[in-house]
């Protein structure tokens, strides 16, 4: 669970982020929309420690940054799992490697122990046969499955992702929403993703903020959204005539 309280960023006198209240839940994916410049990556950046905050607080199960010592927020962090929007594999290890590559950072676990936990989830996100393949010879979708697995090698509580479907076609788009769904549901993981991607809104948006100049304009759900009385929700929403129509259905029922 995640609560967010009065949160305020500003760089250099100017404020980002104006007074932000939400809470996250764990076994549910929350989503971040709102236009470019509102504020989404900055509030992002604060949830995962790499923003302080000018004032407010951020409570990860009803502890803040502020109470714990520099090993506590380190501790913290290892239940922080990240899929960056480019993904951000290293390009010279190999999947497997690359799946690897937190257990060695931040766990002592034995070599036979780290294996079984990266084959579980390599396997778990369809890509066992991958293993010894580089990211430059996957696609697209395969190397954000590779990012979804390093992000969940250390068993996250906490997980955050960035615009996960950039760069994407809308089918494998879908099975990276349906796998970021499922995995979240699973583990009963707390997981907050940034996202322009207006198919995840309806897909995955079991929890939808969206922010306007720094503050939250509306919050709701994809079961309630085409019934908000925002109308520059809406219109970033439902921008495109085919959305529009999708608004008429939702209205309607269908
Ligand atoms: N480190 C920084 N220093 C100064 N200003 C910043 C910094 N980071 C972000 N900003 C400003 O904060 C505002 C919000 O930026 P942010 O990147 O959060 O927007 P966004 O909603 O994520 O946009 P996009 O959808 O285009 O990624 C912008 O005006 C940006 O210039």
């Amino acid at each position: 669970m995640i609560k967010v309280k009065n949160l305020h960023k500003s760089f250099d006198g100017t404020e980002v982020l104006k007074g932000i209240n939400t809470s996250f839940e764990p076994g549910q994916t929350s989503l971040i929309i709102g236009q470019s410049g509102s504020g989404k990556t900055v509030f992002l950046k604060c949830l995962l420690g790499l923003h302080k905050p000018t004032k407010g607080d951020i409570y990860f199960n009803d502890k803040t940054y502020n109470d714990f010592t520099k090993t506590k927020k380190s501790l913290l962090r290892k239940n922080m799992g990240m899929v960056f929007q480019g993904g951000a594999l290293f390009d010279s290890m190999t999947v497997y490697e690359n799946v690897m590559f937190p257990l060695r950072m931040f766990t002592k676990m034995t070599k036979a122990e780290m294996d079984n936990r990266v084959t579980e989830v390599l396997d778990r996100v369809n890509l066992s046969n991958a293993n010894d393949k580089f990211p430059s010879e996957i696609s697209g979708g395969m190397q954000k499955r590779v990012s979804i697995a390093r992000a969940i090698v250390n068993k996250p509580k906490f997980l955050f992702c960035d615009e996960p479907n950039s760069g994407l076609d809308p089918n494998t788009a879908t099975i990276i929403d349906q796998l970021i769904l499922e995995i979240t549901k699973e583990n009963n993981i707390t997981t907050v993703v940034n996202t322009h991607d207006m198919n995840s809104v309806f897909e995955i948006g079991e929890k939808i903020v969206y922010l306007q100049g720094g503050i939250i304009e509306w919050e709701g759900n994809n079961k309630i959204i085409h019934n908000a009385d925002n109308k520059d929700l809406i219109s970033f929403v439902y921008s495109s005539n085919l959305f529009k129509k999708v608004r008429v259905a939702q209205q309607k029922g269908y």
